[in-house]
């Protein structure tokens, strides 16, 4: 699998005189098998740095590499096959109108990867569905289901890393156990390197080694997992930001 380094990333969003520096300068490294956290308030800028490395959003300054190599210089094949998203809606992530087949077929036929139906066979059974659900549509499932497929779709091209945009967020809570279970051990077993986007810090210390705090697009600090036990944090608005859900975990 592949390390992820991140080097003076930034980007304005808007148009002309009303264009803001969302992220003026970001730089942080992955290790590959590593699962790096990003939290920080709404508005920070997380999103922003997964839609950068993902190319959803093209017009930024710096570097991304994974695996040494600049996502810039890789065609869309590569870094489809190196990357991929998902994300927080699993409802508006598929398409009403296509079943799960036409979901996990798509990326293998624009790939053109053979073996298709053993691998949709596969990448179901990977994210815990049986393989009668390749008949079925968004609306026959429910939301952990539709979540599982949307992973099965990141999954079915074999990349190195995957980013998780608010996986869970958007589920019920005994859902939100059930995937974050699943992700973990795909990590476990497939090594696959993880960006976690996430304003959850009992999500980050389940799934995460290490996590960056951001604020107003920068990233104030850098933190192990065991940094949440004793807030150990150095900078401030991080400290604030641990003791703030430590206070609402006790208060819940
Ligand atoms: N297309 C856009 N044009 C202008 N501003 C944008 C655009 N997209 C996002 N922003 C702004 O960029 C900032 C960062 O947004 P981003 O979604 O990355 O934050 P976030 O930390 O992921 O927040 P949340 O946790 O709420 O998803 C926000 O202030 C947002 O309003």
């Amino acid at each position: 699998m592949k390390s992820v380094e991140v080097t003076n990333l930034g980007i304005a969003l808007g148009h002309g005189a009303k264009a803001v520096n969302i992220l003026p300068d970001v730089s942080f490294t992955v290790e590959q098998g590593e699962c790096f956290g990003l939290v920080g308030e709404s508005g920070s800028g997380k999103s922003t740095v997964l839609r950068c490395i993902s190319l959803l959003l093209e017009h930024w300054r710096g570097t991304v590499k994974i695996g040494g190599a600049s996502v810039r210089d890789m065609g869309v094949i590569e870094r489809c096959r190196t990357v991929q998203m998902v994300f927080q809606d699993p409802y508006g992530s598929l398409h009403p109108r296509h079943s799960v087949r036409t979901v996990l077929y798509e990326p293998l036929r624009i790939h053109n990867l053979d073996r298709r139906q053993e691998r949709m066979e596969q990448a179901l059974r990977d994210v815990g569905l049986p393989i009668s659900f390749l008949d079925r549509f968004p609306h026959q499932l429910s939301g952990g289901q539709r979540q599982r497929v949307a992973i099965a779709r990141a999954l079915i091209l074999e990349p190195d890393v995957l980013l998780l945009d608010e996986p869970t967020s958007a589920l019920d809570v005994s859902v939100q156990a059930e995937i974050l279970n699943l992700l973990s051990d795909l990590r476990a077993r497939r090594g696959y390197t993880y960006i976690l986007v996430s304003h959850d810090l009992a999500v980050v210390d389940y799934m995460c080694d290490r996590f960056a705090v951001m604020r107003s697009g920068e990233i104030v600090e850098v933190l192990d997992r065991a940094a949440l036990e004793n807030n150990s944090a150095t900078h401030d608005y991080a400290r604030e930001l641990i003791s703030a859900s430590i206070a609402y975990d006790r208060a819940s």
